[in-house]
């Protein structure tokens, strides 16, 4: 038989299918090869892998993979490795037992710059700045009966504000509190940090960190890039990081200006703030190094000192100070605000919860008792809710990502390096096995039969480990003493006929949308 021209075997439409054909299929099987003993999970469609399963919730979709794969599974989020770990055990593992699942890949543009303290990796200088900021929290905050005090201030300023809404007749009319309390608590961080309310004094400065915790487009962008950083060479993309960096160099520009102003006033016997504790430390490196000695002025009478045993060197210079004093002030403000505004949600949707935790709050203060942490042991319902919304709703509900700074075995598998690591705190807290009808808001479950509150490791919105929350004793003071404040003063109720949004939303934070309130005057 004779072929003609057009039945010839060379047929290019049959060629170029072919090679198409065989290129798929080299693709598929190079891109599903997995790392030999590595984590299960699925390495998703080529190219992309599991990157549309981070939908407005990623939290709920990684729960999904863990109910498919186990407690620890890896997937691919375009080309890097992501491992999932669905257990406190496997948290704790990772990051309490092992030095090689403490560092940070560089996902977040406003936090990364090489220095600071969330992003850096693990290292002599990221541990000294670590503990440094712990010892300096404490001192002008955990543990201290001055934040005490300025917390007491800023809850009655709140009550003040909400007090006046409240008018003659004792009721306000519908209105939005997250504002207010986002107001409030970026003003204890503030006094902690430059000793005066930043977001008060300077406008421009409030309008930033606006601009970059807002919920609109750019930032829920930002919240993709945190665990799929590759993305950031997409045009879509490149436009969000491009402008996340300009936001942060221009809020350093601000901190910049309160650094200097700082140093014009600073008497190191007296220091006032963070600010001026990390000028000491930075004046003790310069004269150790002329004089042998170190002088810890702003460690002078604090009972902590046993645990405060970092050498002054050179990790303390002004671009660190920087670059820390944004860290923790972009980390003390929308966590804890968004947590106190679930708080409020919750308690004005569930009434009977809220008139069981006044009762308590009544019988232990009054009227007029003023709240402190030394009364947390009396008030173990009011103990019970903080726990119960916070397990409900982690404002961090994947934690920050980790990643692997080696091949390293975890749990019997090899992860290798350069893989993200992210803790599902979202998961783990709404487990059934461990929490027992686990989408049910039910404060009970955390008191034991006598009443008294109880702790358990399954509760971890705080992540564990070397590198879990540094501000989380501040961030408990502050949960407790504004939550007190408010429900002893007024009860919260939703406007008649709404109904609440309890989902919230994604940005890189889980915080409820806007929502408005009836404040009644107790
Ligand atoms: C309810 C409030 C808060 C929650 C739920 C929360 C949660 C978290 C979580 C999950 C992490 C990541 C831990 C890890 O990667 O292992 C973290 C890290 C961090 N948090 Fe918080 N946080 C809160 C409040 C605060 C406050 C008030 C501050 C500071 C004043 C703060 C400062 C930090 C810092 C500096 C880190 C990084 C620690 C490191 O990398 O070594 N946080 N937080």
């Amino acid at each position: 038989m004779i072929l003609n021209e057009d039945q010839s075997i060379f047929n290019p439409y049959l060629v170029s299918a072919s090679l198409t054909l065989v290129v798929l299929l080299f693709t598929w099987v190079y891109w599903n090869k997995r790392p030999p003993n590595s984590p299960p999970g699925s390495n998703g469609i080529p190219l992309l892998g599991a990157i549309l399963s981070l939908t407005s919730f990623p939290q709920i979709a990684l729960t999904k993979l863990g109910k498919k794969y186990g407690p620890i599974y890896m997937v691919y989020f375009g080309n890097t490795a992501v491992v999932v770990l669905e257990t406190p055990e496997i948290a704790h593992e990772a990051f309490a037992k092992n030095d090689c699942f403490n560092d940070r890949p560089q996902t977040i543009p406003t936090l990364c710059s090489g220095k600071g303290l969330i992003m850096i990796n693990a290292s002599d200088f990221q541990r000294e700045q670590r503990q440094f900021n712990l010892h300096a929290l404490r001192e002008f905050g955990m543990g201290r009966k001055k934040l005490e005090g300025r917390l007491v201030d800023v809850s009655r300023q709140l009550c003040k504000t909400i007090d006046d809404l409240c008018g003659n007749s004792g009721t306000s009319k519908p209105f939005p509190i997250n504002d207010m309390i986002y107001q409030s608590i970026s003003s204890v961080i503030s006094y902690i940090i430059f000793n005066h309310d930043v977001t008060v004094d300077d406008k421009e400065f409030d309008v930033l960190l606006k601009e970059m915790t807002e919920p609109k487009k750019e930032n829920v962008l930002s919240g993709i890039l945190m665990f799929a950083p590759k993305l950031k060479y997409l045009p879509f993309f490149s436009t969000n990081w491009r402008k996340s960096e300009e936001f942060r160099d221009k809020l350093e520009e601000k901190i910049k200006g309160e650094v200097l102003s700082h140093q014009k006033s600073h008497d190191r016997n007296n220091p006032r703030d963070i600010i001026d504790c990390f000028l000491n430390e930075m004046n003790n490196f310069s004269s150790s190094k002329s004089s042998g000695q170190i002088d810890k002025s702003c460690d002078q009478n604090d009972e902590m000192n046993r645990s405060y045993s970092w050498q002054p060197s050179s990790s303390f210079t002004i671009g660190q100070l920087i670059s820390s004093v944004r860290d923790l002030f972009m980390a003390g403000t929308e966590t804890t605000a968004s947590t106190i505004c679930w708080i409020i949600l919750f308690l004005s949707h569930y009434q009977d919860v809220q008139e069981k935790m006044q009762k308590e709050i009544d019988e232990v203060l009054g009227q007029s008792g003023v709240p402190s942490m030394s009364i947390t042991e009396k008030l173990p319902h009011v103990r019970a809710v903080l726990q119960e919304v916070s397990r409900l709703r982690p404002s961090a509900p994947l934690s920050l990502p980790h990643m692997a700074s080696r091949d390293a075995i975890l749990n019997g598998y090899v992860i290798p390096k350069g893989a993200i690591i992210l803790t599902n705190i979202w998961g783990i807290q709404h487990d059934e096995s461990r929490w027992p009808e686990p989408e049910k808001f039910l404060p009970e479950r955390h008191l034991d039969n006598d009443g008294k509150f109880n702790t358990s490791s399954n509760w971890m919105i705080f992540n564990v480990g070397l590198r879990n929350c540094l501000g989380q004793k501040l961030a408990k003071m502050e949960l407790f003493i504004v939550t007190i404040s408010l429900f002893q003063k007024f009860s919260f109720a939703l406007p008649p006929g709404t109904t609440p949004d309890m989902e919230g939303e994604s940005v890189v934070t889980l915080r409820p949308r806007h929502f408005d309130l009836i404040a009644t005057r107790r």
